[in-house]
């Protein structure tokens, strides 16, 4: 019997969905997974695809049905699951065999795992993937950190499965052992920014402007037919019309509003600081998710915190809508930053157009923006900066004024406003000329005899600040 072209260890959401999607482009696959019991659930609901899947109980009948060299993508939780089946699966590989991370792994961890591989002969790919469930069935975008060597065994399977933008498979090489996994990590920071500044949108409404979840869920049907067109605003539309079977209510009035993370945001905000960066869109939404978990602590306070609330009118739906927009932009700039520093600091040469491009189809942040910002990136910033490419300072002139005063309204009402906020202070701070670090510069001097720079003068100064 011919050997399959791939294998697919793990078969839970994704692991499951893109073996099919291999089976489903005409690829002989090899199945297993930790726990056998699911094995053949799972090959039974592939139905017509089984002809293409090979199913294995035992590790090293699952490695002799693929063909060698062989190709083994991973997807299962990062961290210690993943160190130890690498440890397990080695043994039973030969000469140029690659071993494929397809979750969302820290990046620190892919270049260690890629350093154990460097003389074995063997050979390790961090990839990430995102779509979600539906993507990696029928196309996600993936993201592949790796040698030359893997990336040419896998490219045919890759392109094939991914998903197609005018014609273009979402997926490419973007550089060595980490590089995969590092813009995954990022791309998930954009998403925790992106999710954060819609659920702050739906907040507006529902408690300012008193709005059901079927209302909202229109304004975000509406605004998805414009320049806002992405999945994110899509998905938050489908989710507010949803009902709940057992209440018969919308299914977000009934979802506690407490939200976890898994790591990638985390990950996103200490890479950003390592780097001298600060993600401060993504830092917003990320501290959002953790004080929301401070559930009971909030409900509390909201009975023992004076009133301070001011009067504000409710933002327009227009001004609601600019806002968002606005708030995508600088939440992306501060995201690309973030990966033009690693991709310095690394010197991985991260082609930022081709992340923008890759982007447009199959993963969860997918948008008409990305293709602008494609654009943008062929053009060449001013600076480095994606706020200064032309395209970009046009659509902020024109939504940064309704962004104001969506957060004025927000900070008078009480309304959190975290991530809009921030891309709000980001964008004023980039705008300032001027800023006010000299007085910084001071205080550091003045206690510390840090010394600082001088306008008139090159080198290292300190102040005259006599017995103060
Ligand atoms: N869900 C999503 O939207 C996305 C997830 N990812 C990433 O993909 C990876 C898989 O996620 P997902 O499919 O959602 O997770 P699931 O929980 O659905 O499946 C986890 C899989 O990993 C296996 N597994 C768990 N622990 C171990 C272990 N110690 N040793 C071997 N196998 C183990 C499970 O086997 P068993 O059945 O025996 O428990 C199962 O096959 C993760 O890294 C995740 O971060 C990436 C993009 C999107
Ligand atoms: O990678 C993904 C999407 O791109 C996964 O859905 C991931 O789980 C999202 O992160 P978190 O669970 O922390 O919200």
């Amino acid at each position: 019997m011919a050997k399959a072209d791939i294998g697919v260890y793990g078969l839970g959401t994704m692991g499951s969905a893109l073996a099919l999607n291999l089976a489903d482009n005409g690829f002989q696959v090899a199945v297993t997974n930790r726990e056998t019991d699911w094995i053949e659930s799972f090959v039974a609901e592939a139905q017509d695809l089984q002809g293409n899947l090979v199913a294995k109980h035992d590790l090293q009948d699952f490695v002799d049905a693929i063909q060698t060299p062989r190709t083994i993508l991973f997807m299962i939780p990062s961290g210690a699951p993943m160190d130890a089946m690498i440890e397990t699966i080695s043994p039973l590989l030969s000469e140029g065999d690659t071993i494929i991370d397809g979750g969302n792994a820290d990046f620190n961890e892919t270049i260690r795992r890629s350093k154990t591989f460097a003389g074995t002969g063997l050979h390790f790919v961090g990839m990430g993937v995102s779509g979600g469930e539906k993507g990696a069935r029928f196309g996600p975008s993936m993201m592949v950190g790796g040698t030359d060597h893997s990336w040419s065994q896998l490219r045919p399977m890759a392109e094939a499965i991914a998903a197609k933008f005018e014609g273009n498979p979402c997926v490419a090489h973007l550089g060595p052992d980490g590089a995969g996994h590092f813009v995954k990590t990022v791309h998930n920071g954009i998403e925790y920014a992106d999710m954060q500044m819609i659920a702050e949108i739906y907040g507006m409404l529902r408690d300012q402007g008193g709005q059901d979840a079927a209302a909202i869920g229109a304004v975000f049907g509406d605004w998805n037919t414009g320049p806002l067109q992405s999945y994110l605003i899509e998905a938050s539309s489908a989710a507010l019309h949803a009902i709940d079977e057992k209440t018969k209510q919308p299914v977000v009035d009934v979802i506690l509003d407490k939200a976890g993370s898994k790591g990638t945001g985390r990950w996103t905000l200490i890479e950003a600081l390592k780097l001298g960066q600060s993600a401060s869109t993504i830092e917003a939404a990320m501290g959002a998710r953790s004080w929301s978990s401070e559930k009971e602590m909030r409900s509390e306070a909201e009975t023992l915190l004076a009133e301070t609330t001011q009067a504000a009118s409710v933002p327009s739906l227009s001004d609601l809508h600019d806002a968002m927009q606005a708030g995508r932009i600088l939440g992306h700039a501060q995201g690309f930053r973030v990966l033009q520093a690693a991709s310095d600091a690394f010197e991985w040469a991260l082609d930022m157009s081709k992340i923008a491009e890759i982007w447009r189809a199959g993963c969860i942040i997918r948008s008409a923006l990305l293709d602008e910002l494609m654009d943008a990136f062929q053009n060449g910033l001013p600076h480095g900066h994606l706020i200064l490419a032309p395209a970009m300072r046009e659509t902020l002139a024109k939504t940064v004024p309704a962004l104001r005063r969506v957060v004025a309204a927000a900070a008078l009402s009480g309304q959190p406003m975290p991530a809009l906020s921030a891309a709000l202070v980001w964008y004023d701070t980039m705008a300032l000329g001027r800023g006010t670090a000299n007085m910084i510069q001071a205080q550091r001097d003045f206690f510390g005899h840090h010394g600082f720079a001088r306008i008139d003068a090159t080198g290292k100064h300190h102040g005259d600040w006599g017995e103060a």
